[in-house]
């Protein structure tokens, strides 16, 4: 199949329903060694995963094991040793390094553990901004779903200072959603919230697969976190060595203790 120029990657409408088995990522035979000689090191090992639209898939593994990687690898922050990946239909190697930042913008979403939100924003402006930068205004009705999604109406006046952990984090969470994000990745977003805010934020991102149909790959080292995803896949030395659909928290840590992980 050609691959789709950035220009022509369609954007769902809101509300659109997409197709079941449509493809939202994927990473085929992806390697990536850095360094050369003796010193190098094979972060990721020939691996191949899909990442269906509207799904929740969390990627575990230990310290190490190419979890960050293949996050940055996925979302184009990385370059490949070999190996393809694609988002849609986009190849991303067929693009350029400016044609891959502005998929980064426009299609892509990213949450971190430390907020990084810009302080002297309110939280309005900070979900908007992307839209913003892309010289985009955001689409009305999207950003009020989003707004309401994440239980943020009443929050949008004020700076992140006067926001809590886990309501700047909901924020950052509406900033990678406006743009319609084709995937969102979220690397340890529960890290620094205690676990009230913890399990809150899960909520809202189980709720943004299920009601939004957004697609979100999220790294973590918390069974807890990813018993919300719809399946786990577990990495160890750069390669997918098991994956669990409709994950329980009990099952997770059963896994993590057979790959010596606890
Ligand atoms: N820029 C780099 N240069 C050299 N080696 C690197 C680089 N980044 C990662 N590595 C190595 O690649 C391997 C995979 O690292 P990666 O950060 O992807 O693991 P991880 O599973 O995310 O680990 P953690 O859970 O500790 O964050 C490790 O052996 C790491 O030391």
């Amino acid at each position: 199949m050609t691959p789709q120029r950035l220009d022509s990657v369609p954007v769902p409408a809101v509300g659109e329903v997409t197709q079941a088995g449509e493809l939202a990522a994927r990473a085929v035979a992806v390697r990536k060694v850095y360094g050369t000689g003796e010193t190098s090191v094979v972060a990721l090992d020939d691996l191949t995963l899909d990442l269906p639209r509207g799904q929740f898939t969390a990627i575990m593994g230990p310290s190490g094991s190419g979890k960050s990687t293949l996050m940055h690898c996925l979302a184009g922050l990385d370059t490949l040793t070999s190996g393809q990946v694609f988002i849609g239909e986009t190849d991303l190697a067929t693009l350029s390094d400016r044609e891959r930042t502005v998929l980064r913008r426009d299609r892509l979403g990213f949450v971190f553990q430390s907020f990084n939100l810009l302080p002297t924003l309110t939280a309005e402006e900070n979900i908007t901004l992307p839209a913003d930068l892309a010289g985009a205004a955001p689409d009305p009705e999207w950003f009020a779903t989003v707004v309401d999604k994440l239980d943020l109406r009443s929050r949008l006046r004020h700076r992140p200072s006067e926001l809590s952990g886990g309501q700047q984090q909901r924020v950052a969470v509406g900033r990678a959603l406006i743009r319609r994000p084709a995937v969102v990745f979220a690397d340890e977003p529960t890290g620094a919230l205690d676990s009230h805010a913890s399990s809150e934020l899960l909520r809202f991102l189980r709720s943004v697969v299920d009601e939004l149909l957004q697609t979100v790959v999220m790294v973590t080292h918390d069974p807890g976190a990813a018993a919300h995803a719809d399946r786990v896949v577990f990495l160890v030395d750069g390669r997918i060595v098991l994956e669990l659909s409709e994950p329980t928290r009990e099952h997770i840590l059963d896994v993590m203790g057979r790959l010596g992980e606890e």
